[in-house]
């Protein structure tokens, strides 16, 4: 397959190791200078660049018809349109918040422990993200991820940073110097604590995730998750 990494950062670096190692050509990578380059010399796109560049990334792509796997975050308020653009120009498109095996397991347990809490009364729920210090966004997406499934199966209607309430869930994000990506949901009452926690060790399982949902993706149209690629 021949990958063209969009963003070229410690993920792109990380993603051309895993790929390369997986038999995989980057027949091209961009970074914030290149302007000027022809993404149709790829069988499909890697986005993980900055908030402000996965939109017009990820439009470039729909125009080539190269397939686009986004793993950049910080650009939701876009979804919809970007959807909408995909169906119109019959593009291939993933996008998650987290592409790592371990992570894509602990949304699924996340939506579970939620939905058994949901009847049981006296516990207070927060959430915990920690980051390195280069993070452009907050909270992370993976935590916007956990808070929608939440919300999914819970009174909850929403989340904000900091600050809870009833209907409101408590997102803390910390910025700690080379801390990978570490989530923790924590189910609070008068006498115990229940929580859940993953911890990312490195970006390695991000990246493999990523290569595996651009060899799923490859040469397919339509929007797909995770969940379909791993068949969870
Ligand atoms: N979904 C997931 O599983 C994961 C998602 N992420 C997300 O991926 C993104 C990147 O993370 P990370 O690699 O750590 O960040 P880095 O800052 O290390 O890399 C981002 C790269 O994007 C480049 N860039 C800037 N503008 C553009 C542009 N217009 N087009 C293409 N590239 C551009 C930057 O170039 P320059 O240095 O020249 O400015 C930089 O090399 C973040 O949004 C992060 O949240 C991260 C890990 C896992
Ligand atoms: O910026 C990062 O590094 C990460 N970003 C993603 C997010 O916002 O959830 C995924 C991972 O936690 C690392």
């Amino acid at each position: 397959m021949n990958i063209a990494l969009l963003g070229y950062g410690k993920m792109g670096k990380t993603i051309e190791k895993i790929a390369t190692e997986r038999g995989h050509n980057i027949v091209l990578t961009v970074d914030k200078d290149d302007t000027e380059y022809d993404i149709s010399v790829a069988d499909i796109a890697i986005d993980f660049s900055i908030p402000s560049a996965a939109v017009d990334n990820i439009t470039k792509c729909f125009a080539a018809g190269v397939p686009i796997v986004s793993g950049t975050t910080g650009w939701l308020d876009h979804y919809d349109e970007i959807i909408s653009l995909c169906k119109e120009k019959n593009g291939g498109f993933i996008y998650a918040s987290n592409y790592s095996l371990g992570v894509n397991l602990f949304f699924e347990l996340n939506k579970k422990l939620a939905k058994m809490m949901h009847p049981v009364e006296g516990y207070n729920i927060h959430m915990e993200e920690i980051h390195h210090t280069q993070k452009l966004d907050a909270p992370s997406g993976t935590a916007i991820t956990l808070a929608e499934g939440i919300i999914e199966n819970s009174a909850k209607t929403n989340w904000q940073l900091d600050q809870g309430d009833d209907k409101t869930i408590p997102i803390v994000a910390k910025r700690i110097e080379n801390v990978p990506g570490t989530h923790t949901v924590t189910y609070t009452s008068a006498v115990d604590d229940i929580e859940i926690k993953h911890t990312a060790h490195n970006r390695q399982g991000f990246a493999l995730g990523a290569v595996i949902a651009a060899e799923w993706l490859v040469g397919k149209t339509g929007v797909y998750g995770m969940k379909d690629v791993l068949g969870i």
